[in-house]
């Protein structure tokens, strides 16, 4: 799976207005393309500045799932970034509607358990679905089996699915009764894990992701989850069905070669840009490989592209 032409390195003005010229809508992928953890990137809002003043339309696209959409809207706003909500998709949203509109789960009878943060609990709850485990500070406590309050009493008869994400409070405790729940077998529990990253990008340092959590409770229960964030295209279909989008006119901007750039290949985008300011390296966007789609263009981060345009 490769694209056939060689990615495009943006390098000069022409080409830099070229590029904005061909797409009407962007969708940003978040972590290693606007920040890396809290340090916003240079230029990030001189260039979502910028596409509002282009009439481009924008959307935020992204696989972490430790913050709930409001969640998200505050972290930009923080930085003076305006973003309405209906603009942010994450992956703890993407796995809760899974859980609504595919499992069709009942929110007055079914509940969830989550190996996760206040992302995936805060977006279930908008929904009306009880979520447990998560960031419940009992699970902060040394696991027991007996005397552990999700274990001693049995398991919560209710529990129908499990979401497992991000959890940068992991511990034995949380894995070991997100097992007991996956152990109930895929006819009882569903197991979904919001994405497959295994790493993620922070100021200075690359840091496990969720993939590497989730590998964990599949591992020990001997079962695979289904993906509800990138490269899944439910995101891009409930994007584009929201807001009546043109894929051709769309390009999908982000950091990772089999998250972002595969997710704007398959899904058949106008286009796809890659930046170099978080996972990837140019050696790896220009290798060609059956393993991920190569981008269409590429630039060493947003910011690079703001200064030949500003
Ligand atoms: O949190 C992650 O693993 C990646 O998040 P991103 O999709 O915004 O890069
Ligand atoms: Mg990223």
């Amino acid at each position: 799976m490769t694209t056939s032409t060689d990615p495009i390195k943006i390098a000069t003005k022409k080409e830099a207005e070229e590029f904005f010229n061909k797409f009407d809508t962007f969708l940003f992928d978040c972590d290693g393309v606007l920040w890396l953890g809290d340090y916003l990137l240079p230029y990030t809002k001189e260039f979502l500045d910028k596409l509002n003043k282009m009439g481009k339309k924008v959307y935020f696209v992204t696989n972490n799932s430790t913050r709930a959409r409001a969640s998200y809207q505050k972290k930009f706003k923080a930085y003076g970034i305006d973003v309405k909500i209906d603009q942010i998709y994450t992956s703890a949203f993407a796995s809760a509607i899974y859980v609504r509109d595919f499992l069709k789960l009942q929110p007055s009878k079914d509940k969830i358990w989550v190996l996760g943060e206040s992302g995936i609990m805060d977006e279930l709850e908008t929904l009306g679905y009880e979520a447990l485990g998560g960031t419940d500070p009992r699970l902060n406590e040394p696991f027991d089996a007996k005397t552990s309050p999700f274990l001693k009493d049995g398991l919560d008869p209710n529990v129908r699915a499990v979401i497992a994400g991000l959890d940068r409070e992991v511990n034995y405790h949380r894995l070991a009764v997100t097992l007991q729940y996956l152990r109930e077998g895929e006819d009882k529990v569903s197991f979904i894990g919001t994405n497959i990253d295994c790493t993620f990008p922070q100021k200075d340092y690359i840091v496990p992701g969720a993939g590497s959590i989730i590998a964990c409770a599949a591992c020990s229960s001997r079962r695979e989850p289904i993906y509800c964030g990138k490269p899944n295209m439910n995101m891009l279909d409930s994007i584009i069905s929201h807001a009546k989008l043109e894929k051709s006119k769309m390009c999908m901007v982000g950091d990772r070669l089999n998250t972002d750039i595969k997710f704007g290949y398959e899904g058949n985008l106008g286009g796809t840009l890659l930046v170099l300011s978080g996972i990837e390296t140019e050696e790896r966007a220009l290798h060609v490989t059956e393993e991920y789609p190569r981008p269409s263009y590429y630039v060493g981060k947003l910011g690079d592209i703001y200064e030949l345009i500003k």
